[in-house]
This record gives structure tokens, C-alpha cells and sequence, in this order.
């Protein structure tokens, strides 16, 4: 049976320049709690944590956060927490974030090193289907309220989600799709390359980046980091 690894993180095919790039800039300027949390993940989830955003796509999240003065964000797929914490640094002390994942249990991995960040305070944690807590956040509140939404849960749902971000995220916000190119092999021309598991959601993430390419109610900007991140800015 073939094992479902997941390749290394990104979509830069050169080792030597990820590795640059990680030591120069990445790993240095790395918060003390997230590098913890980091190898907390990596200690329990072992291969599975190539799941967690790269440290350089944290980066690029906090200053955006920061740039865009956010203040109220979501977090769809929050695994144990590196994407969130890193959010949770970026944002003022008055804060806040909603983060929404099936599963507590990783969660609570990193809770302990979000906590000893001092910035526990900012998120609310929901345990629940990111559709079903969505459609709740409609029903309960229909007027958008968020700033910023960071979206890493399950591909195929992508675009569902996008419809119910549209009206949860401010006019001017930003939705930030995780894994647009995912692994590189949105441009691989024969499936066969693919390993088969991974199959489904390059399916998924190709029919999104159309979609996304074709909606005239966001601008649009393909980034080319980590696994790609599709930011897509509310005009109406
Ligand atoms: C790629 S990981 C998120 C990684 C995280 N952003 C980070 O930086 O560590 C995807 C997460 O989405 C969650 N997820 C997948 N499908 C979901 C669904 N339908 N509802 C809620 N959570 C879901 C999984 O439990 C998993 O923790």
C-alpha cells in the first residue's frame, strides 16, 4: 500500500535556497513560543506536521495583519496552532480572533505555548465543522464584522467557504486561501505525477484559483510563498 506521506512544505524545488532562506531570515527572527510550539507539533505529528505554515509564510502573515491595522480576524483550520499564534502576536492587545477546528485535541498542543505568549486572551476557540460554524456566525450576527480570515481547513470546501466569508469579512478585507499551489503540483501536467492521495485536493485547489480568478467581487494576488496563499481583498 503506498504510504501517504506529505512531501516537504513549499513549492521552492530547490533545497538549498529553502534552506536560505529559513537560516538568513526565517528561523532567526522566529518568536521564542512559536519555535516551541513548532517542534512540539513536529514531536507528536512527525511527518504530519509539514501540515503547519512555513516560518517565512508567518512572517508574511503577521506584517500583513499588522499593515492592514486588523483587528478582528478568523482562522479556519487551526491544527496545533502555528498559523494562529502567530496571528494572535500580530494583533493589538485588544484583539481578536475566531478560530474554528474539528479538532481540539491538537488545539490543546499548543495552547500551552499560546498561553505562555500571553495571548490566549485574543482567540476563541470553537470545536465544530468549519461550515456548520459558519453558517451558526451568519445566522447569529449577519453583518460583517472581520477584518481578516486565514482559511487552511479542508480543500475541496474552500470555495463554500469563500461564499460565507463573503459576507462575514469586511468591504476592504482580506480572505487568505492557504495551499493555493499546493505542493507545486497545480501545474504538473499529468496526474499520474501526482502521488494519489494528493489527487483530490490539486482537483480542488485548480478549480478554486479559476473560480477565484473569475470573481469580480474581490482583487486578487497569488503569492508565491510556502505553499502558496491566494489573498483575496473584498471590493463588494
Ligand atoms: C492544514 S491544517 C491547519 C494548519 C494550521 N493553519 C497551522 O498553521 O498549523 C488543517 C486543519 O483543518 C482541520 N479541518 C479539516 N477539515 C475541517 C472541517 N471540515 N471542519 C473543521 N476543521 C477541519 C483539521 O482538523 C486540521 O487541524
Amino acid at each position: 500500500m503506498e504510504e501517504k506521506l506529505l512531501p516537504p512544505k513549499g513549492i521552492l524545488k530547490s533545497e538549498a535556497l529553502k534552506k536560505y532562506i529559513f537560516e538568513t531570515t526565517a528561523y532567526p527572527r522566529e518568536h521564542e513560543q512559536l519555535k516551541k510550539l513548532r517542534e512540539a507539533t513536529v514531536h507528536k505529528y512527525g511527518n504530519l506536521s509539514e501540515m503547519e505554515i512555513p516560518v517565512d509564510e508567518g512572517h508574511f502573515l503577521s506584517m500583513l495583519v499588522k499593515i492592514m491595522n486588523a483587528k478582528k480576524t478568523i482562522e479556519l483550520g487551526v491544527f496545533t496552532g502555528y498559523s494562529l499564534l502567530t496571528t494572535a502576536l500580530a494583533l493589538p492587545h485588544d484583539g481578536h480572533i475566531t478560530a474554528i477546528d474539528i479538532d481540539k485535541e491538537a488545539y490543546e498542543v499548543g495552547l500551552e505555548f499560546i498561553k505562555n505568549a500571553g495571548v490566549d486572551h485574543k482567540i476563541n476557540f470553537i470545536q465544530s465543522d468549519v461550515l456548520q460554524a459558519l453558517d451558526k456566525l451568519l445566522t447569529e450576527n449577519p453583518k460583517p464584522e472581520f477584518d481578516f480570515a486565514f482559511i487552511d481547513a479542508d480543500k475541496p470546501n474552500y470555495p463554500n467557504m469563500h461564499e460565507r466569508l463573503m459576507k462575514l469579512v469586511k468591504v476592504g478585507g482580506i480572505i487568505a486561501f492557504d495551499n493555493t499551489l499546493w505542493f507545486g503540483f497545480v501545474a504538473e501536467e499529468k496526474e499520474e505525477s501526482v502521488p494519489e492521495h494528493m489527487r483530490e485536493n490539486r482537483t480542488a485547489i485548480m478549480e478554486l484559483n479559476k473560480r477565484l480568478a473569475a470573481d469580480p467581487r474581490i482583487e486578487l494576488s497569488q503569492v508565491s510563498i510556502g505553499d502558496g496563499v491566494t489573498l483575496c481583498r473584498r471590493l463588494a
